[in-house]
């Protein structure tokens, strides 16, 4: 794994050269293996960048580079799951899979994701919460180089909201890779996160680059997560208004 460099010149939706820019001057490097977590007022681009990352969106002035692996594979958990409605849990895995399905590996993936009990069922059986779980598998399971996640636990209850997050945190510790995750929510983004980036709106630049001090064994601490959060608040707030 090598670090990889975002740099966003201009991203604009319209053609005119006056047209307010959505992201501008926006420079990133993610260290290999690196969990990164984007924070940004609703709104303010984080998909667009995401998008652009994946190479979805290609109308943007700028540069992502990889600088020993140009042609890097990339791993997308969009905020709808997007599963395959024909297909069964376990064959949504097994599709993604690169080269010869791996079963061992498929039946690591849903143990260490809880949903065993449910490869055979489809989609519309599941719960939201089911359904992001199996997005996840899918991303990992390509074995990606970087892993984007946009909102994974946006639109889910506060309970299951916190077991996607702890299932995600353990899978991501047994098959580390390099992570970039949107999330409004600044206690998901303390739990999971190495580095926190605080975006900027209209346009969208990063305004601060902040690690996290609480230990990885100390993640599923609630109070801990809080406290930082706390300090963030009082201390950030005044240019990161949305916290
Ligand atoms: N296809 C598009 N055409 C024109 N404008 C767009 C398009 N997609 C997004 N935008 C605009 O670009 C800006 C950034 O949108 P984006 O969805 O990237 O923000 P976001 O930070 O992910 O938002 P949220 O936190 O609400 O999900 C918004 O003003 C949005 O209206």
């Amino acid at each position: 794994m090598n670090d990889i460099h975002i740099s966003i010149k201009r991203k604009s939706y319209q053609d005119l050269p006056h047209a307010s820019a959505t992201i501008a001057d926006l420079d990133l490097t993610l260290s290999a293996g690196e969990f990164v977590c984007l924070v940004g007022p609703s709104g303010c681009g984080k998909t667009t960048l995401l998008n652009i990352i994946a190479g979805i969106d290609k109308d943007y002035v700028g540069s992502i580079t990889n600088t020993q692996h140009p042609a890097f594979n990339i791993g997308y958990v969009f905020q709808n799951p997007r599963l395959l409605p024909w297909c069964t849990v376990r064959k949504n895995i097994e599709l993604v899979f690169p080269g010869v399905v791996n079963g061992q590996d498929i039946d690591d993936l849903l143990a260490d994701m809880q949903l065993t009990q449910v490869q055979h069922e489809y989609p519309e059986r599941l719960s939201l919460g089911m359904a992001r779980r199996v997005a996840i598998i899918r991303a990992f399971a390509i074995n990606p180089a970087l892993l984007l996640m946009d909102e994974p636990f946006v639109s889910l209850d506060a309970a299951t909201a916190r077991q996607v997050r702890s299932l995600l945190l353990k899978l991501w510790q047994h098959r580390p890779h390099t992570v970039l995750l949107v999330t409004h929510d600044l206690r998901d983004a303390i739990a999971l996160a190495d580095k926190l980036i605080f975006l900027s709106a209209n346009p969208m630049r990063v305004i601060a680059q902040i690690p996290v001090p609480i230990a990885r064994a100390d993640r599923e601490d609630e109070a801990l997560i809080e406290a930082f959060r706390q300090q963030l608040k009082s201390e950030c707030s005044a240019f990161m208004t949305y916290l």
